[in-house]
């Protein structure tokens, strides 16, 4: 694994005697989309305030590229791009003239510069239009433009895809992952929508009453749990064992794993055998059940 971009170590953080982060660590790295998934109060906010120095450590160090932001402050941000939840835009000027204007807020963002980040974002057609005249989604990707100015090597996202739907997130998500991968940045991607993280994300991690209570990969290719009832039983427990199949058998129902695209394969070869199959199908435990699970039932919108 690369070196991570940023280090969150045993961080804490009392206010009026009220424990808000409960000694917390997290290292977060180049190229990988990481959600930070929690109910509502569940210190989301108060870790991402914490992590661009909007409020102080109690305890613990955060660094970002090295630099403490306690430290080192300057160095340390120069590292961040934060996308908040409604990017702030003057609607009646382009979206290229919003760019330049943001561009003098940091040191030596080059006309080029500028370029490169409307080609990043796909609004390379449209970015001499007025914002007012922009979609939603094309609104968003500005914002992100935006953030990626200065060439940051971390990018915080806060609830980023608020009123977006399933397509328009999707098409975020595609923009996310190619920044991720060329500009080789970490992203860190807060929300309380389940949805979201799973759609976006190559990890979550997942924090309540401000303790991280889990931490996990999330795999598209991923195998797909299945209920299969097939007859004989005896002729597919034959197959499934020889086959190398892991499964388990409960009232005549076989729960097994395998990828979507083998299970014509599988039927195919029951059925050569003489098996009958009344019904296959994926048993979906979402990551919202075993969230809801972890959490013992949080507030989930
Ligand atoms: N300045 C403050 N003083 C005292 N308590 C605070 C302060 N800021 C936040 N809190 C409390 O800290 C807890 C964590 O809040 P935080 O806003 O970080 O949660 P969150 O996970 O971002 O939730 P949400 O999804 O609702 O935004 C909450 O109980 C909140 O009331």
């Amino acid at each position: 694994m690369s070196k991570p971009i940023v280090q969150l170590k045993n961080i804490t953080k009392i206010i009026r005697g009220k424990t808000l982060i409960d000694n917390m660590s997290l290292e977060l790295f180049p190229g990988q989309i990481t959600g930070f998934l929690g109910p509502n109060g569940a210190g989301k906010t108060t870790t991402i305030r914490l992590m661009t120095g909007l409020m102080h450590l109690t305890s613990g160090t955060i660094t970002i590229e090295g630099a403490s932001i306690a430290d080192d402050y300057e160095k340390a941000i120069a590292n961040v791009g934060v996308i908040v939840e409604n990017p702030e835009m003057y609607k009646y000027m382009s979206g290229y003239k919003n760019l330049l204007h943001f561009s003098r807020m940091h040191n030596g963002v080059t006309k080029a510069r500028i370029d490169e980040v409307i080609n990043q974002v796909g609004l390379t057609k449209r970015i001499h239009e007025r914002v007012s005249t922009y979609s939603l989604g094309m609104r968003q990707r500005l914002g992100l433009a935006q953030a990626l100015l200065h060439d940051p090597k971390f990018l915080i996202l806060d609830e980023p895809t608020n009123g977006l739907d399933p397509a328009g997130i999707r098409e975020f998500r595609t923009y996310l992952r190619k920044i991720a991968q060329e500009n080789n940045v970490s992203i860190f991607v807060s929300s309380h929508l389940l949805s979201e993280i799973e759609l976006m994300c190559d990890r979550v991690v997942v924090i309540q009453n401000g303790k991280l209570i889990d931490e996990r990969m999330i795999q598209s290719d991923e195998k797909t749990r299945m209920q299969l009832k097939a007859e004989p039983s005896g002729v597919v427990e034959n197959y499934l064992s020889s086959n190398g199949y892991v499964f388990t058998l409960h009232e005549g129902v076989f729960l097994l794993d395998l990828k979507e695209e083998k299970v014509p394969v599988l039927i195919n070869e029951l059925v050569a055998q003489q098996v009958q199959i009344f019904a296959i199908s994926a048993v979906h435990e979402t990551l919202e059940e075993q969230f809801l699970q972890m959490t013992g039932g949080g507030q989930i919108v």
